[in-house]
């Protein structure tokens, strides 16, 4: 059986204080047994998080990586820094990612790429855009997505993927895909999944990512092929992202 995975993806947001915050209400919570949880604070909060999250089900996740593991490329943070703080999952191709800072599949891949050889788990993330939507381009575009990054991986890397279905359309929009949207597309990734490796796609984890919320998060979380939320502005309160975290049992 496929573990459920739950990721609060902070983007540029949060505080030392909201670390704290998060540490005390997890050492407390009682979560179900089979969960995976994850917090992908921003850079500089990975150390505290990392002690603040000690005894606690939390584990630590990064919103990015450089694909080298060093050298003179200002700004960047490498894979193998961020495993050295205990860094587990790292978000790959993100929406905003590929739309703000232009990263292609190209960029995507590789950065995957890096991810893996440091043995962070990467979450790829794809989804389409509303024109895409509407003109009915869907599942091209999602299957492109996964189709680059996958069809370049050997078989022991690709059973080690997450994947992320977040519609750009639903992301910081309140407008949530409805669980039959979402269920219809994840499906359509892992029949393509199934399609070369029948027994991979069994086994790949799919969050669905955009606008989930506690209210929204059961019924998401329901579907047969959805195996946890990628969560953005729920995950910085820490009673929401607690209740979702719940709703994943
Ligand atoms: O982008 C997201 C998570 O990566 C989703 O963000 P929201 O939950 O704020 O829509």
């Amino acid at each position: 059986m496929r573990t459920p995975l739950i990721a609060g993806n902070w983007k540029m947001n949060g505080s030392a204080a909201l670390v704290e915050e998060f540490g005390h209400a997890f050492a407390e919570a009682r979560l179900p047994a089979s969960l995976d949880v994850a917090v992908l604070p921003p850079f500089p909060y990975l150390d505290a998080a990392r002690r603040g999250f000690e005894g606690t089900p939390l584990r630590l996740g990064a919103q990015t990586l450089n694909p080298l593991h060093s050298g003179a490329h200002t700004g960047e943070v490498s894979g193998r820094m961020l495993r050295e703080f205990g860094v587990e999952y790292a978000l790959t191709g993100h929406s905003e990612r590929r739309q703000l800072y232009r990263e292609g599949d190209e960029a995507v891949l590789d950065r995957l790429l890096a991810a893996l050889s440091v043995g962070i788990t990467p979450i790829l993330c794809v989804g389409e855009t509303l024109e895409e939507r509407d003109t009915g381009r869907t599942m091209d575009v999602v299957l492109r997505q996964v189709g680059y990054v996958m069809a370049r991986l050997e078989p022991d890397q690709r059973s080690r993927v997450v994947i992320a279905y977040e519609p750009v359309w639903a992301i910081g929009t309140g407008r949530t895909a409805t669980p039959q949207q979402a269920q219809e597309v994840m499906a359509g990734i892992r029949q393509y999944q199934a399609g070369f490796d029948r027994e991979l796609a069994a086994g790949l984890r799919l969050l669905y990512g955009g606008s989930m919320n506690a209210g929204n998060a059961a019924e998401l979380l329901a579907q047969p092929d959805i195996d946890g939320g990628l969560v953005g502005g729920a995950s910085l309160k820490v009673d929401d992202f607690l209740a979702i975290c719940q709703s994943a049992g």
